[in-house]
C-alpha cells in the first residue's frame, strides 16, 4: 500500500480545516506538516502553535518535516504539539544518532531526511534505528518546484539496502511528484509519496489525492 501524503505548505492557510476534510474524505492516512526557519531553507512557514490547533482538529497521523537548523532543541516541541513522525535533515544535525534516539523516546517515529545532491552513504550507520529515510526530489525550501530525476536512482538503491540489510523503514520521497511522474516514483519503490500542489492545487484535493493513488498502485502492480 502506498501511502499519499498531501503537504499542507500547498493548502489554502485560511481554509485548513476545509482542506483537510477534503484529503481526509480521500482515504488518507497521513498529513505532511512542513516547518522552515529561513535559516537551513531561504523560506519560512509555520511552527509549533498551527500544529497544536491541526491537532486538535484532526485524527489523521502527522508527519513533520523539520527544515531547521536546531532540530534538537524543537523536535520535542512537535512531538508534544501532536507530531507523530518527526524528520530532520542529515545536513543539519551532527548529532543524528542522537537526535534520532530523542525524537523516538519523545513518543513520535523518526526519519532522517536527505537533500537531492547528498549521497546515501550519509545515512548508512543509521539505517537500523530510523522508522523512516525521507528523500528529497526537489532542493527544500517552496513548493511547486520541479522532480529532480536522478533521485530516483537513490530510491532504488535504498530499497535494495534495505532488503539486504533486512530492515523494514519506511522510504519516503517528497517534491514534484505529481500524477504523471508518480508511476515511476512508486516503482522505484517508495512507499511514502508526499504531494503538494498537485493535490492543493487541484480542482479537486480528494480527486487528485485518488488519482495519484491508483497510478502509483498500477504501477507498483506492473513491478510485482
Ligand atoms: O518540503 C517541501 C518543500 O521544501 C515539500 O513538502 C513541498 O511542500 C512539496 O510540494 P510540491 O513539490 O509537491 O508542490
Amino acid at each position: 500500500m502506498i501511502e499519499i501524503l498531501p503537504s499542507l505548505l500547498a493548502a489554502d492557510f485560511a481554509r485548513l480545516g476545509e482542506q483537510i476534510a477534503q484529503v481526509t474524505e480521500a482515504g488518507v492516512n497521513f498529513l505532511h506538516f512542513d516547518v522552515m526557519d529561513g535559516h537551513f531553507v531561504p523560506n519560512i512557514s509555520f511552527g509549533v502553535p498551527v500544529l497544536q490547533s491541526l491537532r486538535k482538529s484532526t485524527k489523521l497521523a502527522i508527519d513533520v518535516h523539520l527544515m531547521i537548523e536546531d532540530a534538537d532543541t524543537y523536535a520535542p516541541m512537535f512531538v508534544a504539539a501532536g507530531a507523530d513522525c518527526v524528520s530532520v535533515h542529515q545536513e543539519a544535525c551532527p548529532h543524528l544518532d542522537r537526535t534520532i534516539r530523542m525524537i523516538q523516546s519523545e513518543g513520535a517515529r523518526a526519519g532522517v531526511v536527505l537533500n537531492p545532491a547528498t549521497p546515501l552513504v550519509t545515512v548508512e550507520n543509521v539505517l537500523p534505528l530510523v522508522d523512516y529515510i525521507l528523500l528529497m526530489s526537489v532542493n527544500p525550501g517552496f513548493g511547486g518546484q520541479s522532480f529532480i530525476p536522478y533521485v530516483l536512482e537513490k530510491v532504488r538503491a535504498l530499497r535494495e539496502q534495505r532488503e539486504r540489510l533486512g530492515l523494514s523503514f519506511s522510504i519516503e520521497i517528497d517534491g514534484g511528484v505529481s500524477v504523471d511522474n508518480v508511476g515511476r516514483v512508486a516503482e522505484a519503490g517508495v512507499d511514502w509519496v508526499v504531494a503538494g500542489s498537485s493535490v492543493f492545487g487541484a480542482p479537486n484535493p480528494a480527486h487528485a489525492v485518488t488519482a495519484m493513488r491508483q497510478a502509483a498502485m498500477d504501477a507498483v502492480a506492473r513491478r510485482v
